[in-house]
């Protein structure tokens, strides 16, 4: 393999100058090939409460200029091990959600038969129902870790199938998902009705609230979670609401009685040695941030995840 092309170097060129790319990457155009793609997906029309998702990538990006090359957690230096870079945004049809889903499934689509898996920056959780779609097409029924407040495994809204609050019931319905292997982890908060959970469970999943979190403890959380992926092929989608408010103000539907940051963090590098094949962090809405709070937060979610799929990338190529 070649020497990857890393980020700028922040003893040469400062941080905060340049253009801005995920973890001062380079940009796909500026490598032969990337074993994993940082993608953008400015797009928040599925919303059902705070918008400004669509400003979640650009946001993440600016907050994610201060990571550094070595991650010592998982001791990897992901962006040395393979070759990692920023495909930028795609284009998403703010006015027709059907359409922005075919476009995501297509783009995402389009880099799995490039052979690069994807860390996508949103936008809102509408997006996960079509890269789930396109790692299925890639992977047969795929393995969830959904980190969340919410189920969004709901119906309907005002009548809309395809909204931030109903993506993993659609890719159970889709026969997408492997429902085997499904968890929900961090959920909390009053729900519409019992049925919610009844539903839910009839579609398979696991729930590892976020009281169990604090309850059991983030080992207890990860052997659990470990032992239901096993070896299957696992998508992470993490949903930035999955965070207290007070780690994660910028967001659009959030609650009260979540994880810190330093929780999620832990429970994610547990899955070291998972089969990661794709990950998001959606519902990043910037105008409603303070300090960068879940921006930073966000974009270390993110790092950790490549840093995850890394370890996994090159696993198998040793
Ligand atoms: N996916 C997120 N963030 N939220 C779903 C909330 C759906 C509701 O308004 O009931
Ligand atoms: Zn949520
Ligand atoms: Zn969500």
């Amino acid at each position: 393999m070649t020497t990857p092309i890393g980020p700028a170097d922040g003893s040469a060129s400062p941080r905060f100058g340049g253009l801005t790319t995920f973890a001062r990457l380079p940009r796909l155009d500026q490598v032969p090939t990337s074993d994993i793609v940082v993608l953008g997906m400015p797009f928040d029309s599925g919303v059902s409460y705070r918008p400004g998702a669509r400003f979640g990538p650009a946001h993440i990006r600016q907050a994610s200029r201060l990571l550094r090359p070595y991650n010592p957690a998982l001791d990897i230096a992901p962006f040395d091990t393979v070759q990692v870079s920023d495909g930028g945004d795609i284009d998403l049809n703010p006015f027709d959600i059907h359409a922005a889903i075919e476009s995501a499934e297509h783009a995402a689509r389009s880099y799995a038969d490039r052979g690069s898996r994807l860390m996508t920056i949103g936008g809102d959780h509408t997006l996960s129902l079509p890269l789930l779609r396109a790692a299925a097409a890639a992977y047969g029924p795929v393995a969830l870790v959904h980190f969340d407040a919410h189920l969004d495994t709901w119906d309907t809204y005002f009548g809309a199938e395809y909204t931030h609050g109903t993506p993993f019931r659609r890719a159970v319905e889709e026969g997408i998902l492997d429902t085997e292997a499904l968890s929900h982890i961090g959920t909390r908060g009053p729900l519409y009705g019992k049925k919610d959970l009844e539903d839910d469970r009839r579609f398979g999943f696991g729930i590892l609230t976020a009281a169990d979190v604090l309850r059991q403890g983030v080992d207890e959380v990860v052997d659990r979670l470990r032992q239901r992926i096993g070896t299957r092929p696992v998508y992470v989608s993490v949903d930035i609401d999955v965070l207290d408010p007070a780690h994660a103000p910028g967001t659009g539907t959030p609650e009260a009685g979540g994880m810190t940051s330093r929780e999620l963090l832990e429970i994610l590098r547990g899955l070291a040695g998972c089969h990661i094949i794709g990950a998001d962090v959606v519902e990043v809405s910037a105008a409603y941030d303070h300090a960068e709070i879940t921006g930073i937060a966000a974009s270390h979610t993110a790092y950790d995840l490549i840093s995850l799929m890394a370890m996994d990338l090159a696993g198998q190529t040793d």
